[in-house]
């Protein structure tokens, strides 16, 4: 079976794909786009794709192509520690720029400023390709973010070890594939949700509040609610929404059709399990 991950190799997102998929062929992508086209076209059964980061928040790309793409289902989530580290080519002493994911050059913001306030930053497609380029262009004299992994694999020095802002720094990362399916993994496992996507009736005064007490008055425990700009113009929204729990519930399933009745679009997207991986 063939899975797509956020490459090249020893990205972060390989780092959880490997635990998940020990025996699977994992097939390295340049984007989260890529990740999402390789599901839709059948060029891979599923992907592992990053989703949320307790420092930085929400990948916003991801979530925009949950609600973009039809018919892609989350079958699992894991939650991995994540540790950044500083490195350059071996052959150089300093750098002029830091390259990185720029997840990974955010939740990196203040130590950057505070150490190196002057040196520039730059976006790169992921912590693993920043790695990489470092290794391929010591005349350059730029250090990258990335994992230890990415450090041994492209021979690159560790200067400053654990730079993220914050001590806890963990990233949940989501399987997605065509099929609605829950996947059952051999991890440690912490809830047990089910993902929605709201677009809320016209605008009037109470809508959120008449969608949330669809959920309220059935005891539904909403683990999450984020909303995210539909492109179509300012203040026009959709909501990514949990409900932690069984989802077999029957008074669960109607709220879909409740939900419908006043005039909401909701799309489910899966009920999973959440799981921790070690780092
Ligand atoms: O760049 C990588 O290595 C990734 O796998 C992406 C990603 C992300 O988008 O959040 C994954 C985990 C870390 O939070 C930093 C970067």
């Amino acid at each position: 079976m063939k899975i797509a991950f956020l490459g090249p190799q020893a990205s972060f997102t390989q780092l959880a794909c490997s635990q998940i998929f020990p025996a699977e062929e994992l097939v390295p992508q340049s984007s989260i786009l890529d990740c999402f086209n390789a599901v839709k076209n059948s060029d891979a059964e599923k992907a592992v794709v990053p989703l949320e980061n307790s420092i930085e928040g929400t990948v916003s790309m991801t979530l925009d192509y949950l609600y973009q793409f039809d018919e892609i289902f989350i079958q699992s989530e894991v939650i991995m520690p994540i540790s950044h580290h500083l490195m350059i080519h071996p052959e150089n002493e300093n750098f002029e720029k830091i390259i990185s994911h720029p997840q990974a050059l955010a939740q990196t913001f203040h130590f950057r400023i505070n150490k190196y306030g002057n040196i520039p930053s730059q976006d790169f497609s992921s912590t693993s390709a920043s790695a990489k380029l470092v290794s391929e262009n010591p005349q350059d004299k730029i250090a990258a973010i990335a994992n230890h992994y990415a450090a041994k694999l492209y021979g690159l020095k560790i200067i400053d070890e654990n730079i993220q802002d914050f001590e806890q720094n963990h990233t949940r990362f989501i399987v997605i594939s065509k099929k609605d399916e829950t996947l059952q993994l051999n991890f440690k496992k912490t809830s047990e949700k089910t993902s929605l996507l709201i677009t809320l009736p016209e605008d009037h005064a109470g809508g959120l509040h008449q969608v949330l007490s669809v959920f309220a008055w059935r005891k539904m425990n909403l683990s999450k609610i984020e909303s995210r700009t539909l492109k179509t113009g300012l203040g026009n929204y959709f909501f990514y929404i949990n409900v932690e729990g069984n989802w077999e519930n029957i008074l669960y399933k109607n709220s879909l059709e409740e939900l419908k009745s006043i005039g909401a679009e909701a799309k489910f997207i899966g009920h999973y399990n959440e799981y921790e991986l070690e780092d």
